[in-house]
């Protein structure tokens, strides 16, 4: 990927712990690179292909100016949310924050955080069995897109699934999403959790029967595992109800740990 890059640009602010920094204010010195496709802006000339690093430029004044912030971490988050949240075309930024004239009682040259992020895909499965099912799975979508740093891309055909798992209850509808956003995988699932719950969601019996359930299939090739969350999704693989939508979105996506794409995992199922 190709950067575009800004050093040292110089803010007069009055970020930090101390009362002394929000009254009196110092200067703070930004770099920026912001990871971008250049090569349509370069081959065309045309400014409208690319980042203005200009705009660039007035949004971290902006950041760093509207709101004061105890910490230099803080205000490096908040600058790569201004930037990834406003050009789409920015897959990634590093962010550095440093404070040339830090008030520590020794010399030196700079205090500075610096910081990695970027935009994350992921897939969701999404199922309903219980009241108005497709109501569930658009509210879903609806709830998702409100999030700040959460845009759903892709939306799979819903489809009436018979119960898999050996619980006798009403058929599903399933679908699956794909979504891009800066949030990591747990505050993704604390994000998903919460919006089950809004729909009334109840955890009464395992892969029993619930109003709405969305569960984290992928999140780019990220093998992640905690007592909360398993990424990739553990029984994906095994469940036509997942593979038959999500190939409708994202048959040619790779399963990092068993090396198939999704479509191949599905055909997989057939000859079982
Ligand atoms: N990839 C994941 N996506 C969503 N939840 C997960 C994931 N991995 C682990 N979990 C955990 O599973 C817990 C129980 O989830 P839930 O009650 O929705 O299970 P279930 O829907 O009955 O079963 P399944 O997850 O097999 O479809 C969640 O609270 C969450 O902590
Ligand atoms: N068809 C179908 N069967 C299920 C489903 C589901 O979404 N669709 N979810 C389960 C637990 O998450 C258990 N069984």
């Amino acid at each position: 990927m190709d950067s575009i890059n800004i050093k040292g640009l110089e803010v007069f602010a009055h970020h930090g712990v101390y009362r002394e920094e929000n009254v009196l204010g110092q200067k703070f010195v930004v770099d920026v690179s912001m990871q971008v496709s250049t090569q349509e802006a370069g081959r065309s000339d045309d400014i409208r292909k690319s980042v203005n690093y200009g705009s660039v430029c007035d949004g971290i004044q902006k950041v760093m100016k509207n709101r004061n912030y105890k910490l230099i971490e803080t205000v490096a988050e908040e600058i790569a949310d201004m930037i990834l949240l406003t050009y789409d075309d920015v897959r990634g930024v590093n962010v550095t924050v440093k404070k040339p004239w830090a008030p520590v009682m020794v010399h030196v040259d700079t205090v500075s955080v610096s910081i990695s992020r970027k935009k994350h895909t992921a897939y969701l499965g999404l199922g309903s069995n219980i009241g108005d099912r497709e109501s569930y799975l658009d509210m879903a979508i609806d709830e998702l897109n409100k999030d700040k740093y959460t845009k759903v891309t892709r939306v799979s055909d819903f489809i009436e699934t018979e119960p898999y798992g050996g619980v006798e209850q009403d058929d599903f509808l399933n679908g699956c999403l794909e979504i891009e956003t800066l949030r990591t995988p747990e505050e993704l699932l604390r994000l998903v959790n919460g919006i089950e719950k809004a729909a009334g969601r109840e955890r009464l019996i395992h892969w029993g029967p619930r109003t709405l359930d969305i569960d984290i299939l992928l999140y780019d090739d990220v093998v992640y595992d905690s007592e909360d969350l398993h990424i990739p999704h553990v029984e994906m693989h095994k469940r036509e109800f997942v593979l038959e939508p999500l190939s409708m979105i994202a048959g040619y996506k790779r399963h990092p740990l068993l090396g198939k794409t999704i479509s191949e995992l599905r055909a997989g199922l057939d000859k079982q």
